[in-house]
């Protein structure tokens, strides 16, 4: 039989049509993925702490299985708590999964949508997401190596002069996981910020007390973990209210106040910058960088948000000032809830601890720092840092993903704008892949012979761990991130015996319970809440080679053009 081009045409357009209805009903057929029931209209959002919801959702994983839904409000959340599944979903179909969630009160009106942590998969993201990598790429981020080097000898200095002072005083957190200055939650959270303030403005933390600059930018970053997390607005769970008017929408204001709060702080620093910039007296940093090369491009000028809409896609001001805080609060916060995470894990593990200084006094000895070179050749202190990483990841949910199609997963319907969150929290609590796994047991990783790999390469199932994230937005700053907590964490097992308080009536350690979630604090990044821990250096000669190494440093300072550190 003879068919003609019309009636293959007419049958290839029969076929496809039968496909997509096919597809279509097929997907809106399956069911959703199982879990709790809840309340009409408000869903399950009075069934658990949405400031803290990883411990439930762990509870929730064991009885209804790897991939469950939820609703806070009208809002889909389908939570995965395996890494295939995160694999399968966040990698594989990267292309309908690379969006965040973008709160409505964080991101739209806190933000005025600028921040890249909250973006949808967009344009905008992806002009963002190549400028950030510029910096923060596998090549690239090595040149911060001499920064992360420098500072964290002053931080070395600190922490000697620190010795005991937050065990002798009484310090008391402030609301929101506010830190005392002159607790050493503060030497480290100095570390980390001067290192992205330096990287995105080219100016230094060099100081800790009255330095309101250090603190205001972890009140910063706090307000946004807590008022980003699904389920803490209303309207964020419930869209429709949106539409109401101003008088009956309180966060509204609250959430512009906010924003105007924010760009006070930030939107000044941005100024500073380039004024400085326009005066020919600009540091080195990324901003005063892009700020120059736009101006070759003749764009010196560019007010207002968003980036221009041609091929280049030149970054406004705005979207400039909010790419820089993006990489400060991403940046800062994170990397040192690693590190007060290790101390407390390594003093709750004497073991561990006294098997990590025998290696770094066979490997490296007492007469110089250890340094990046040594990493390979200290495996069981690289094992104690992943083992931390596992047992208590800064961000326990990672940062939410959304589903920007309908999709089918095992069988179950994920609809197009869900909420989907990787439970890194629960992928490390999987007893079948770590064994005992509220145990602190480096040993799963210890590897003395083979050369050591961090968290990343092409293979994701086979991740030691899952701490930055998965696909298209796995963490921008993560070879930075193991480059600090490397020489930070090294350097302390080898210039210190740190130590826990005691009890003075029973002689008994006092030390929070690693295994207890109030040991945290809640929002997005769960870090410890302030403890005390004393700082003695290992030996005279250890405590002279910090104090020459500080007096060292100052010149590196003056001779770069950056603040000496006052103290
Ligand atoms: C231990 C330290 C760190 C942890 C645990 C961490 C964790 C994460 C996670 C879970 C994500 C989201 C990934 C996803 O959506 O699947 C993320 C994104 C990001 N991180 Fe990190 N991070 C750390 C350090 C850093 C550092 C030092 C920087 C910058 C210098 C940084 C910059 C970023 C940026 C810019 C994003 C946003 C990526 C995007 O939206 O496309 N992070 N990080």
């Amino acid at each position: 039989m003879a068919v003609s081009t019309n009636e293959l045409a007419i049958l290839a357009i029969v076929l496809l049509v039968t496909a997509v209805v096919f597809y279509t009903k097929g997907t809106r057929r399956a069911p959703l993925p199982p879990g709790p029931r809840g309340i009409p209209f408000l869903g399950n959002l009075f069934q658990f702490n949405v400031m803290r919801p990883y411990p439930q959702y762990l509870k929730w994983a064991q009885k209804y299985g790897p991939v469950f839904s939820i609703k806070l409000g009208s809002q889909r959340i389908i939570v995965l708590s395996t890494s295939e599944a995160a694999d399968e979903l966040f990698v594989t179909r990267s292309k309908l999964y690379s969006s965040h969630e973008s709160p409505h009160v964080g991101f739209d009106l806190v933000s005025d949508q600028q921040r890249m942590v909250f973006m949808p998969y967009s344009r905008e993201w992806k002009i963002v997401r190549k400028n950030v990598h510029g910096i923060l790429g596998p090549g690239p981020s090595k040149q911060m190596r001499k920064m992360q080097d420098l500072e964290c000898r002053i931080m070395l200095h600190d922490l000697l002069c620190h010795g005991d002072t937050s065990i002798v005083e009484d310090f008391v957190e402030g609301p929101h996981g506010k830190v005392p200055e002159r607790h050493w939650f503060s030497i480290i959270r100095r570390y980390t910020t001067s290192l992205m303030m330096t990287l995105v403005y080219g100016r230094r933390i060099h100081r800790i007390v009255d330095n309101p600059e250090l603190h205001q930018v972890y009140e910063m970053m706090s307000n946004m973990t807590h008022v980003s997390q699904p389920g803490r607005y209303l309207v964020d769970a419930l869209p429709i209210l949106r539409w109401l008017p101003d008088i009956m929408a309180p966060w509204r204001a609250e959430g512009k106040r906010m924003h105007e709060w924010e760009m006070g702080f930030w939107g000044k620093l941005f100024a500073d910058s380039r004024t400085a910039f326009l005066n020919g007296t600009g540091l080195n940093g990324f901003v005063q960088s892009y700020l120059s090369a736009r101006a070759e491009a003749g764009l010196e000028d560019l007010p207002g948000k968003g980036a221009t809409e041609d091929g280049a896609g030149w970054m406004r001001d705005k979207l400039i000032t909010y790419t820089a805080v993006s990489i400060i609060e991403a940046g800062s916060d994170t990397t040192s809830t690693a590190v007060f995470s290790f101390v407390l894990l390594m003093l709750s593990n004497p073991d561990a601890l006294r098997r990590a200084k025998e290696e770094m006094g066979a490997v490296v000895g007492s007469s110089r720092m250890p340094d990046w070179e040594d990493e390979d050749r200290l495996p069981w202190l690289t094992a104690c840092i992943k083992e931390t990483l596992r047992c208590a990841p800064p961000l326990p949910l990672g940062i939410p993903h959304k589903a920007d199609e309908d999709d089918v997963y095992n069988g179950y319907l994920i609809p197009k704008g869900s909420t989907v969150i990787g439970n890194i929290w629960a992928i490390h609590m999987d007893p079948v892949r770590y064994p005992d796994p509220t145990a602190f047991k480096p040993e799963r990783f210890y590897n003395p012979d083979g050369k050591l790999n961090w968290a990343s390469g092409p293979d994701t199932h086979n991740r030691d761990h899952y701490i930055f994230g998965w696909g298209r937005r796995f963490c921008s700053g993560k070879y930075l991130a193991e480059a600090s907590m490397f020489i930070v964490l090294s350097r302390l097992i080898w210039g210190f015996d740190f130590y826990a308080a005691s009890d003075p009536q029973t002689g008994k350690v006092k030390l929070p319970d690693v295994n207890d979630v109030d040991t945290f604090t809640d929002g997005l990044v769960t870090a410890p809440k302030i403890y005390p821990v004393g700082f003695k250096p290992r030996s005279e000669k250890h405590a002279e080679m910090i104090k020459a190494s500080y007096r060292d440093v100052q010149n590196d300072w003056q001779s770069m053009g950056l603040a000496g550190d006052e103290r």
